[in-house]
C-alpha cells in the first residue's frame, strides 16, 4: 500500500496561502494512513449510465488521477468531494472530454456512456457534450438575450424545425430550470443582466435545452449567495427525475443534501464511495472520516 507521503505532491494551479495551508494539513494528517488497495464502499451499481474504469489523467508528467473506477447510475445524483487539488474537477471533465481543451492533458482508461466509448477517436465531441452537458462554477451566459442563450444549442443541433418548436423548447427549459416566471416578460433582455443565481439557472436551462442524458456540475453554487444556492439545490433534486447528475462540491452539507451517493477523492485516488448517508455518518475509511470531521480541508 502507498501512503500519502510516498506519493508525488501535486502542484496546485493556484498556489495561494490558504491552499498551501490546506495541503500541509492534509499531508500531516495522512502521513501514516495507507490508501486502500481498492476503493472502499459501493463504487459500482447495476446497469450504470456511466461506467468508468481505471481512469488516469496526466498534466504533462504530473499524474492527477490514479486508477479511479466508479459507476454513475441512471437518474442518480453523485457528489465528488475531497480536499483542494485532489482531482475532483479533473475527473469530472473526463466525463464529457472537456480535458481535450487542455493541451498538456492526457486521459487513459475505459470510460463509457451506456455502450458508447467516450474516447473513441471517431466520436463527435460536440454531440457528446450535448449528451453530457456541463454547468460551470461561474455562471457564463453568452452575451445574448435570455431567449437566444437557451435557443443556441437546439439551433446548432437542429432540434427545432419551426419557431413554435423552438419557443416551446425555450419555455420548457426555463420552466425546468425554475426561471420561467422570473423572465417570461423579458426574454429578449440580455442574459448577462440577470442576478448571479438567475444567470446560473439560465446556464442550467441552456444545458438542458438540448435534452442531455447527464449533467455535470462543477461547484455550481460557489459564486452564489445562500438563497440562490438553495434554489439550485432544490433544482438538482427535481432535475434528477429526468437526468443523471454528477456534481463537484466543496460543501459537505450540499453533498449531503443533494446526492444519492458520494465519492471521496484524496490526492487523485478514489478512497471511498458509498451512499451519501453512510459517507457522512459512518465513513468506512479513516481518510474519509478525517475529511468529513474537518481535520483537513
Ligand atoms: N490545467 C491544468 N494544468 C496543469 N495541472 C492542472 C490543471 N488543472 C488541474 N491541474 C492539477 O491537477 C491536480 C488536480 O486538480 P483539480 O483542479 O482537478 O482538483 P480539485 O480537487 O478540483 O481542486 P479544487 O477543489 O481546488 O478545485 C492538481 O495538482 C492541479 O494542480
Amino acid at each position: 500500500m502507498e501512503t500519502a507521503q510516498q506519493l508525488d505532491k501535486p502542484s496546485l494551479g493556484n498556489n495561494d496561502a490558504a491552499k498551501d495551508k490546506a495541503i500541509n494539513e492534509r499531508d500531516a494528517m495522512t502521513q501514516d494512513t495507507p490508501y486502500p488497495d481498492q476503493t472502499v464502499g459501493q463504487p459500482f451499481v447495476d446497469n450504470p449510465k456511466m461506467r468508468l474504469r481505471d481512469v488516469e489523467v496526466f498534466y504533462a508528467d504530473n499524474q492527477a488521477i490514479h486508477g479511479v473506477s466508479l459507476d454513475i447510475g441512471k437518474n442518480e445524483v453523485v457528489s465528488l468531494i475531497g480536499p483542494s487539488g485532489c482531482g475532483k474537477s479533473t475527473f469530472l471533465r473526463c466525463l464529457n472530454r472537456m480535458n481535450d481543451t487542455i493541451d498538456i492533458c492526457r486521459v487513459k482508461g475505459d470510460l463509457h456512456l451506456e455502450g458508447q466509448d467516450l474516447y473513441d477517436p471517431k466520436l463527435d465531441v460536440v454531440e457528446l457534450r450535448a449528451r453530457v452537458g456541463m454547468v460551470f462554477q461561474k455562471p457564463n451566459p453568452f452575451p445574448k438575450s435570455i431567449y437566444d442563450n437557451v435557443a443556441y444549442g437546439p439551433r446548432i443541433h437542429g432540434l427545432a424545425n419551426k419557431k413554435y418548436d423552438l419557443d416551446e423548447i425555450v419555455e420548457n427549459s426555463l420552466r425546468k430550470a425554475g426561471l420561467w416566471d422570473e423572465v417570461k416578460d423579458r426574454l429578449h433582455a440580455s442574459g448577462t443582466g440577470l442576478s448571479g443565481g438567475q444567470q446560473q439557472r439560465l446556464c442550467i436551462a441552456r444545458t438542458i435545452a438540448v435534452s442531455p442524458e447527464v449533467v455535470l456540475m462543477d461547484e455550481p453554487c460557489s459564486a452564489l449567495d445562500p438563497i440562490a444556492t438553495a434554489k439550485i439545490e432544490e433544482l438538482i433534486s427535481e432535475l434528477s427525475e429526468s437526468y443523471t447528475i454528477a456534481i463537484v462540491t466543496h460543501s459537505m452539507q450540499q453533498a449531503a443534501r443533494v446526492s444519492h451517493r458520494t465519492a471521496y477523492f484524496h490526492l487523485g485516488r478514489l478512497v471511498e464511495m458509498n451512499d451519501t448517508e453512510t459517507v457522512f455518518t459512518k465513513p468506512e475509511h479513516d481518510l474519509t472520516e478525517a475529511y468529513i470531521t474537518g481535520r483537513f480541508g
